[in-house]
């Protein structure tokens, strides 16, 4: 017999259930990418998604980016944009549109969806409550032909270097689902412009999060044969970058993931999220969708 619509929802819900109580309490922090933005129907989805984990109990931290938004206001703006190792060169001009952008219109566009869904969202930077402290990245890069290394001068591209959990355990405790945006001010009094990744991994670290998830535009980590790896220990995700299979921007995210689950985050998971509902699909299914890496 076939299931009508509304025996599947139920049979889904239910289903549901041992994952809700196995998360119950536990912060989950999900970075929200700039590729996974741009369409209103997935972000509308995404922020239902979060809305859902708040409802159920679940501690969820939104820490989003923004690079593809950013590189379109610069153009607007006739500032010329560049990237060295993966890292957007961060000029004083630069940082302060990186600050308007991300702090403003892409983090307050999130905070409204999530809003709209009648959930409480709060929108924030690092610089907010004493939340992270960055300092000056100190990035080299390898020269690929005389394997000389050489020493990046980025600018205002930071690191982060501590994190006060004072206002997000206050958060934690409150209706407000907390959006954070990766800029963070150093003690020398400049603004750093953060990786999302990093600093998404700097305060899953720092909250022992359960779960890191990292929304992206590829299903996971994918294999020779471009086959989603359904799990992966940190001795294999190793592996696979010595051995080339892991390459351009999924090298920073896989090494940002082991840094994460050294730091004491319990599980990171890459996925895909131009799936609509992707982090009810990895959060609340038995097998999830993505990439699930663990020590
Ligand atoms: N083994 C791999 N599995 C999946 N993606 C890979 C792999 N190696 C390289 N990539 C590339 O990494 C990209 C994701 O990194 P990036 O573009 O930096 O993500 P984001 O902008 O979402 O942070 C994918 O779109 C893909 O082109
Ligand atoms: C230093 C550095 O490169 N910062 C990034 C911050 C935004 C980001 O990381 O956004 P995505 O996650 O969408 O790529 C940038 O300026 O683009």
């Amino acid at each position: 017999m076939n299931e009508s619509e509304s025996e599947i929802q139920a049979r889904l819900l239910a289903q549901a259930l041992p994952f809700m109580q196995r998360y119950e309490n536990k912060t989950i922090v999900v970075k929200y990418g700039g590729h996974a933005m741009g369409n209103p129907e997935l972000g509308k989805a995404f922020a239902s998604d979060i809305a859902l984990l708040k409802q159920s109990g679940v501690n969820p931290i939104v820490v989003h980016g923004g690079g593809p938004q950013i590189g379109a206001m610069l153009n607007k703006m006739g500032i010329e944009s560049k990237f060295e190792g993966g890292l957007r060169v961060t000029d004083q001009k630069t940082v302060e549109i990186v600050e308007m952008v991300l702090a403003g219109s892409i983090n307050k566009e999130i905070v409204a969806l999530i809003n709209q869904t009648g959930e409480w969202a709060i929108g924030l930077c690092g610089k907010d409550g004493n939340m992270v402290f960055a300092e000056k990245a100190r990035k080299t890069i390898k020269d690929p032909d005389s394997n000389i290394e050489r020493v990046l001068d980025l600018g205002f591209v930071g690191e982060v270097v501590e994190v006060d959990r004072t206002l997000l355990d206050l958060l934690a405790r409150s209706e407000m689902i907390p959006v954070i945006a990766p800029v963070a001010p150093g003690r020398d009094g400049a603004t750093y412009n953060i990786n999302a990744d990093t600093f998404a991994g700097a305060i899953a670290g720092a909250l022992n999060a359960t779960r890191l998830l990292f929304l992206t535009d590829v299903p996971g980590v994918l294999d020779k044969k471009g086959q989603l790896i359904k799990e992966l220990s940190v001795a294999e995700a190793h592996a696979l970058i010595a051995d080339g299979t892991i390459s351009g921007g999924m090298i920073p995210k896989v090494e940002t993931c082991i840094d994460a689950i050294k730091a004491g985050v319990q599980g990171v998971v890459i996925l895909n999220g131009k799936t609509a509902h992707s982090v009810l699909l990895e959060i609340f299914t038995e097998h999830g969708i993505g990439t699930l890496i663990v020590p």
